[in-house]
């Protein structure tokens, strides 16, 4: 393909994603089945181009003029990021819109004038590449430092995190094995078990002997810490562990490893569907003596079965937002009508989850968001409601964290009491919110 035509591509699936609420990476997938003649080479041309789009997406279209719903934005979209991410003159950018084989249309005299006068003023949330509704909560949420929190949250590529397998290997024979490959890993700084890799050039890992033999999951740091945390002085040892909210299992396979095969683990979900991925993963990670179950909300019987727990996690459903330098499409489809949305199934979740818990036990609340909507006013709400639940600091869960996370005092700074917010400028990571409690009637 040309230089020229992969742009094409780009605006192409640019209205494509927004049309739909599939993730950039499926639909840049489907792209790449349907249009055998791309290479490898294009396609990651085109994956860039999207990417770059997708990050400066506020910015751009505010150089275009263009509104959030304004059609044909794939190709302002191209046209603004050559002009202004790439900084090329608009000579070249004339060139490659030549309108001639499979190139995009020549500019019309209404784009070449926007593109002329350049960005101009851009307030704030514009330029950090925030949705606008969040900014007000991120100037009051981060103080001074909200600038820098958006911008690590909306505007770099994150690296590829692996955590290391321990029931079959260990961190310094993955490094080992990683740079074989060519590659440059380097030790996560604060999961015992987690390795980073650049996200360019993106490592094809579902192809390596290491991945497919379950010697390392794929899951960003933060994620690994936050199950790190949750079983942090119980496990191993704890014989009754439920992962509420288990998803794809990211969690219940890092929880499966601390428990080094003791006790049983229920994974539960309401979507049967991502429960059965967790499978496949398990029998690779030589976890599978653990136990699967399907949870409905309204059957009670199912209910009673998880009761006495020693820990329960919920990894509750949340916008993700702490998550957005990974999706950045996903940024621009919340609104504050989900958000109050999440928080009421939030809660409505927690309530559930806390009937699991054993007097004694441990109750984990987890979400992969930044927004205090669903971390400090859910957790509010349920501390309001279960005066039986005491709260359990998190810098005792640290202190008895070493098997598995290191530097841990540097952890212990950012938590409030119970309460720790992981967040790309602080740690990082993805952004994470756990709050911790004891069950104690
Ligand atoms: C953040 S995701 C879980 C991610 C997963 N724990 C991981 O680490 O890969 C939240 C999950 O909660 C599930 N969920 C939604 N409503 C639920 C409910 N009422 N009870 C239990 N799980 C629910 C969703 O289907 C989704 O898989």
């Amino acid at each position: 393909m040309t230089p020229a035509a992969r742009l094409q591509a780009a605006a192409d699936i640019l209205d494509q994603l927004s049309g739909t609420r599939a993730t950039a990476e499926a639909v840049l997938k489907q792209w790449g089945q349907v249009n055998r003649y791309a290479g490898s080479k294009d396609r990651r041309a085109i994956a860039d181009r999207v990417y770059r789009c997708l990050r400066g997406r506020q910015r751009l279209l505010w150089a275009m003029e263009l509104g959030e719903k304004s059609p044909g934005q794939g190709r302002a979209l191209v046209l603004a990021s050559l002009s202004l991410i790439d900084g090329l003159p608009i000579e070249e950018i004339d060139a490659l819109f030549s309108g001639g084989g499979y190139a995009p249309k020549p500019l019309t005299a209404q784009e070449r004038e926007r593109l002329v006068a350049g960005e101009g003023e851009a307030p704030a949330w514009v330029t950090t590449g925030l949705p606008e509704f969040v900014v007000s909560r991120f100037e009051h949420q981060f103080g001074k430092d909200w600038t820098a929190e958006a911008t690590a949250l909306m505007l770099p590529r994150a690296p590829i995190d692996l955590r290391v397998n321990s029931a079959k290997t260990t961190r310094d024979a993955m490094i080992a094995a990683l740079e074989a490959e060519g590659l440059a890993p380097q030790p996560t700084p604060f999961s015992k078990y987690g390795i980073r890799l650049a996200a360019e050039p993106p490592p094809n890992l579902a192809k390596l002997d290491i991945y497919q033999s379950g010697q390392i999951e794929i899951q960003d740091e933060g994620s690994q810490l936050a199950a790190f945390i949750a079983g942090a002085g119980l496990l191993p040892g704890a014989s009754k562990v439920v992962d509420f909210c288990a998803g794809g299992g990211g969690k219940t396979l890092a929880l499966a490893q601390m428990m080094d095969g003791n006790g049983e683990i229920y994974a539960c979900d309401v979507v049967e569907k991502r429960l059965k991925a967790i499978e496949p993963r398990l029998i690779r990670a030589g976890a599978s003596a653990h136990f699967m179950h399907f949870f409905d909300p309204d059957d009670t019987a199912q209910l009673e079965l998880l009761k006495g727990a020693d820990l329960v996690l919920v990894d509750a459903p949340c916008s993700g937002s702490g998550t957005w330098r990974r999706h950045p499409e996903e940024a621009h489809r919340l609104n504050e009508a989900k958000v109050a949305d999440l928080h009421t199934l939030q809660t409505q979740i927690l309530d559930r989850a806390a009937q699991c818990v054993k007097v004694g036990g441990r109750l984990v609340y987890v979400t992969c968001s930044v927004l205090d909507d669903e971390n400090a006013r859910t957790a509010d709400a349920f501390e309001a409601a279960h005066p039986n639940y005491d709260a359990l600091p998190i810098h005792t869960l640290l202190e008895n964290s070493s098997l598995f996370i290191d530097h841990a005092a540097r952890l212990t700074k950012l938590a409030k009491g119970h309460r720790l917010s992981l967040t790309s400028h602080k740690t990082q990571t993805d952004g994470f919110f756990i709050a911790a409690y004891t069950r104690i009637q």
